[in-house]
């Protein structure tokens, strides 16, 4: 499994604004990248840039070779994706989904389904689940996609304290195998545990991008969220203020 990447002055662009400036990054096989910054700053947009679904200036090369030269196919041969929960409407049940995903062998199944915790809802209809549940069954169905890269946008979102936890186990489990994975994620707690490498865009067409350990500074988190933190031990954790 091997998924260099490297970005070359990268840009995007939607609508009327630039989110992201002449970003130059490299991004290393085995390394979890996670993607950090306001709301509406662009991190979808990157992760959306990178599958080569939308538009961007500047170049963006996979183990060497540029992603425009790769077709689709290849592509998806390349790449998987975890956002947004899908629409529910075809009626599928969770066995379906995952087979669709790219198996139907039911021991690989079992497995990931173990994994993720959604061996009892195996014969459930997707449109029946909780958002926890069919996230959880969304990541199980990307445990099934076997590619170098793994592209995911909040791969925590809707999940429950236990379940966010198996989450980041999980993706640090697939790191440790090699796999390349860039994730935007909300959490800095979450981001803390797993990030080996940062790209902090600020929603004005700035980034910066580097070794996590370097990144993680009170003052830098707080000028990128406009938010108020505080060090808590080795944590930054939002200040919520004394409960009254
Ligand atoms: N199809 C589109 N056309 C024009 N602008 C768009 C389009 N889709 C998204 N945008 C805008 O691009 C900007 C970046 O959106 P994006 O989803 O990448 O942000 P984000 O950093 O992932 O935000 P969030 O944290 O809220 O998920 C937003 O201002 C959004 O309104």
């Amino acid at each position: 499994m091997s998924a260099r990447m490297q970005l070359t002055d990268v840009s995007i662009r939607r609508g009327d604004r630039v989110l992201l400036s002449q970003l130059s990054c490299e991004l290393h096989a085995g390394e979890i990248t996670v993607v950090l910054g306001p709301n509406g700053a662009g991190k979808s947009s990157l992760l959306l840039a990178i599958a080569r679904l939308i538009e961007a200036s500047g170049s963006i090369t996979l183990a060497g070779r540029p992603l425009a030269n790769f077709s689709r196919h290849e592509l998806t041969g390349q790449i998987s994706w975890q956002g947004e929960l899908p629409p529910t409407e075809f009626g599928l049940t969770v066995q379906q989904r995952l087979e669709l995903a790219g198996t139907d062998a039911k021991d690989e199944i079992e497995s990931v389904a173990t994994g993720m915790d959604i061996n009892h809802l195996l014969s459930r209809p997707l449109g029946q689940l909780s958002s926890g549940e069919r996230q959880r069954t969304e990541l199980a169905a990307l445990m099934l996609r076997d590619t170098p890269l793994w592209l995911l946008d909040e791969p925590t979102a809707h999940l429950d304290l236990k379940h966010q936890i198996q989450c980041i186990e999980m993706l640090k489990s697939q790191r440790d195998k090699g796999r390349t994975i860039i994730t935007v994620l909300h959490d800095l707690q979450q981001a803390m545990a797993i990030a080996d490498h940062l790209i902090l865009i600020d929603g004005r067409g700035g980034a910066e991008h580097g070794e996590a350990a370097g990144l993680f500074d009170p003052a830098r988190m707080t000028a990128l969220f406009s938010a108020s933190l505080r060090q808590q031990g080795a944590l930054l954790v939002p200040d919520y203020g004394e409960k009254t």
